[in-house]
């Protein structure tokens, strides 16, 4: 069977996605693009020998689709993961779920109501080797239980248009989702400190950022997010067990020695330091809906996911501790 996948968004992550789907997985083939800017779902869909639809909801309803990919923007997730499920086909939405903590119940709701599975969002560095490496040694009980993580989030550059909030929304939700992953429990408080911020920034933003969580359990986490940290794409973690630790190793970079020095390369962007988490993600979601059992990041995760980001959000405005109230997780998601 070859899975006909739809994709709404062809913008930077979308385009990735297409050429992934067509050069890295098998069993699947793009069959229908669409965007808002019309020129550049044509242009990308001629790239694969797919049709560029006019909308959304258009790959949406399309007989040759079985399964939606999302990588619009945020704010348009919602309609189309919806969309999705009203239709009755699989769905990979691209963080966020939802900008909002009610449309995600929405979607967890009407996914309930469908009676089935449908929902994957794209929290790819659970695909990704090092953290899995991790996660397995933390199951095995070798380091003890948890107490404390370290992580760290930064990107050589951010946009004019990137802003404070932003710093969670957009990017230290994928710690947010890593954290629950890792420790399998929940985030029950946020806190956010303001350092001084770098001059390397745009006057709006506060950067960097430094976010404290605390887990059901008691477990401590900082996490720096840096946006402008100039060198490179840098990302790191380290759990602290009550026997040992476990710490993410940095992708691999040939070491250099020479001129009196010895030197390795920093990768620059997450498309290069997840590259093979994304592919991964992809092989693995599809063959879930060959299988007909999806086991990636469901739409619960994206709902706790949401909620932990708003109440890091209001931390990072008041400066106080913000407590995080989840629903209870419905038995639908295990
Ligand atoms: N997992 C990850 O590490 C990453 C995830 N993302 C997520 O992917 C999503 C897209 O991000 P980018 O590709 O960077 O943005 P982008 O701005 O490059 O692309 C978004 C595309 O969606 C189109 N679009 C907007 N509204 C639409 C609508 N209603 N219907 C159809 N098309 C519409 C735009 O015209 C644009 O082509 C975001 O949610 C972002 O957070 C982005 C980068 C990395
Ligand atoms: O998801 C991503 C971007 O949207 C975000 O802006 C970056 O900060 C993250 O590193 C990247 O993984």
């Amino acid at each position: 069977m070859t899975v006909g996948i739809g994709v709404i968004g062809a913008g930077m992550i979308g385009q990735d996605h297409v050429r992934r789907i067509t050069d890295v997985v098998t069993g699947a083939e793009v069959v229908a693009v669409a965007d808002v800017d019309a020129a550049r779902a044509e242009e990308v869909a001629s790239r694969v020998h797919a049709r560029a639809l006019a909308s959304g909801q258009d790959v949406i309803d399309d007989d040759l689709v079985d399964a939606v990919v999302v990588t619009s923007w945020g704010p348009t997730h919602a309609e189309y993961v919806l969309g999705a499920i009203e239709a009755g086909k699989y769905v990979f939405c691209e963080k966020p779920l939802a900008t909002t903590a009610e449309d995600c119940l929405r979607i967890v709701d009407a996914e309930q109501a469908s009676g089935r599975r449908l929902v994957q969002v794209g929290f790819m560095r659970r695909y990704d080797a090092g953290y899995r490496a991790m996660k397995q040694v933390i199951d095995s009980g070798e380091i003890g239980a948890p107490l404390l993580m370290h992580c760290v989030h930064r990107n050589r550059s951010a946009p004019e248009s990137y802003h404070s909030d932003m710093a969670v929304q957009d990017t230290a939700i994928h710690e947010i989702d890593t954290i629950r992953w890792l420790l399998d429990e929940d985030i029950v408080s946020a806190q956010v400190v303001k350092p001084r911020r770098t001059s390397n920034r745009f006057e709006h933003l506060q950067d960097p950022q430094f976010m404290l969580f605390e887990t059901a359990s008691g477990a401590r986490v900082d996490l720096e997010v840096f946006v402008n940290c100039r060198y490179g794409y840098d990302i790191q973690c380290e759990t602290v067990g009550e026997t040992g630790t476990v710490r993410l190793p940095d992708p691999e970079s040939v070491w250099v020695r020479g001129a009196g020095q010895l030197r390795a390369n920093v990768v620059q962007d997450w498309k290069q330091r997840f590259g093979a988490a994304f592919d991964l993600e992809f092989t693995e979601w599809v063959s879930s809906i060959e299988d007909a059992r999806p086991a990636g990041p469901s739409a619960w995760d994206g709902y706790a996911a949401a909620v932990i980001s708003d109440a890091t959000t209001e931390a990072l405005h008041s400066g106080h501790v913000v407590s995080v109230l989840l629903k209870d997780r419905p038995a639908f998601y295990g």
